[in-house]
This record gives C-alpha cells, sequence and structure tokens, in this order.
C-alpha cells in the first residue's frame, strides 16, 4: 500500500497543533465549519505525503462530519485521528499511548445501527498502520499497547461511570470521538487509524478538565503520528 494523501483529524486545537505545524507548503481551505490545512511531509524515503489535517471538534457527530468532509475533499490513502483519552487500563499511565485496535460505541445499540455498511458491530484500524504505529513508537521510546478504545458522547469520570464503561465495552481508553472516524472511514473503504495518549484517569471531572493543560499529551499523540507519515 502507498499512502500518498493522509487525512488526520483531531477534536481539539491542541491535539491538531503539532501536525500543522510541521506541514510544508501549507493552504488553508475552509467548509462545512472546518479550516482545513493542506501540505506535504517529507517521508525518509525522500517522497512527499500530502497531508489534510483539521480541528473537527468533540464528539461523535463532529468526528462523522468531519471524516466525511475530509474524504470527499482529498481521497485520502489513510485516516489518522490524533488526540487524547482517559485511560481505563490501571497498567497504562498518563501519556502512554492505546492504539484502536477495537473500537466500540458507547450507548449505541450496533444491532441496529450495524444492519447499515459496513455491516459491523465494532471497528478495527488498519492492522498495517498500527504496525507503522508500533516501529514508530519502538523508535520514540513511547510505552504503548493496541487495545480497545471506547466512544461516546460525554466526558467519562468517577467510579461509576468508569466502572459501566469497562463493564459495556472491555475497552483500555475512553474517549469522544475514535469509533466513528472509523465507522465512516470503513463506510468508504479507506484504512483508518486511532492515535490516542492518556491524558487522565477518569477520575478528572469536567470543569478541572477544561482548566488542565493537555498540550503535552495532544503533543505525544500528535509526534507519533508525524513520525508515522515519515515512514509512508
Ligand atoms: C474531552 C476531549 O478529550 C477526550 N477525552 C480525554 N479524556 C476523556 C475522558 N475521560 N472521557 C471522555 N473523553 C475524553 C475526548 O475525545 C474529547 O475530545
Amino acid at each position: 500500500m502507498t499512502f500518498k494523501t493522509v487525512a488526520i483529524i483531531s477534536a481539539l486545537d491542541e491535539e491538531a497543533a503539532h501536525i500543522a505545524d510541521s506541514l510544508d507548503d501549507v493552504t488553508a481551505v475552509d467548509g462545512a465549519s472546518l479550516n482545513v490545512l493542506r501540505g506535504t511531509v517529507k517521508a525518509h524515503s525522500g517522497r512527499t505525503v500530502d497531508v489534510a489535517v483539521t480541528v473537527g471538534g468533540m464528539g461523535l457527530v463532529n468526528a462523522a462530519a468531519t471524516t466525511q468532509y475530509l474524504i470527499d475533499l482529498v481521497h485520502p490513502d489513510a485516516v489518522i485521528f490524533s488526540g487524547i483519552a482517559g485511560s481505563l487500563n490501571p497498567e497504562l499511565h498518563i501519556n502512554d499511548i492505546v492504539l484502536g485496535g477495537t473500537l466500540r460505541y458507547l450507548d449505541t445499540d450496533m444491532r441496529l445501527v450495524g444492519q447499515w455498511k459496513p455491516g459491523t458491530e465494532e471497528f478495527h484500524s488498519d492492522p498495517a498502520l498500527i504496525e507503522m504505529a508500533e516501529d514508530a513508537m519502538d523508535e520514540m521510546g513511547i510505552k504503548h499497547i493496541v487495545g480497545t478504545i471506547a466512544s461516546g458522547n460525554y466526558f467519562v469520570d468517577g467510579e461509576e461511570k468508569v466502572a459501566e464503561v469497562i463493564n459495556t465495552t472491555h475497552a483500555d481508553a475512553v474517549e469522544m470521538e475514535g469509533a466513528a472516524v472509523v465507522h465512516v472511514a470503513a463506510r468508504n473503504d479507506v484504512p483508518a487509524l486511532v492515535i490516542r495518549a492518556m491524558s487522565d484517569n477518569a477520575d478528572t471531572d469536567y470543569e478541572e478538565f477544561k482548566d488542565f493543560d493537555v498540550s503535552e499529551y495532544a503533543d505525544t499523540a500528535a509526534r507519533l503520528a508525524v513520525n508515522i507519515l515519515e515512514r509512508m
């Protein structure tokens, strides 16, 4: 598989900043409430990879709309989501990475929703993209797992919510976009990868979350995304 064009999506400005800064020959396109930056990254092979990066906002609908818009706009060979998530796995520490081997929705009856294409009840990041990400993280010395990510339309904090998410999804990390991105990518037959750096242990309440600085973790995920582009 040659990755000539790659679309990268984040939910927050901090999650996209480093990726946008790594692009050369940048142009901007506005549409569908998005500001899309297009540019190139020089790969180790000497080739250039065309990249489109945008911030789509938080939540499943924003993520789905953004993914479809980027696919229609740039016809990418891969879609990568780069961002932060709450850890549900005690083996993981803040700033470790979970790759979305499996992605499941919270609060969605997939027996019904999953009847439409691609006709599955859960979603998966592309194995070739996962392998590139693992090589990149070995090189960068980042602790990581390929695990299960749960995606829902609410911030998960506190023991009760955490227990419910773990019981229903068996997830290692929880966030608000990943499953929607991979779901929409699968409808379009585009390989996708979800990268999440752990920003919290799902114990931080929403008021605190607004105050605490997520830039460091957002940047870890973004540096990984750029390293993957350089391997393409
Ligand atoms: C709040 C933003 O950060 C991510 N995020 C980080 N931590 C959590 C958590 N504990 N629960 C839900 N989403 C989280 C979401 O994906 C959203 O974009």
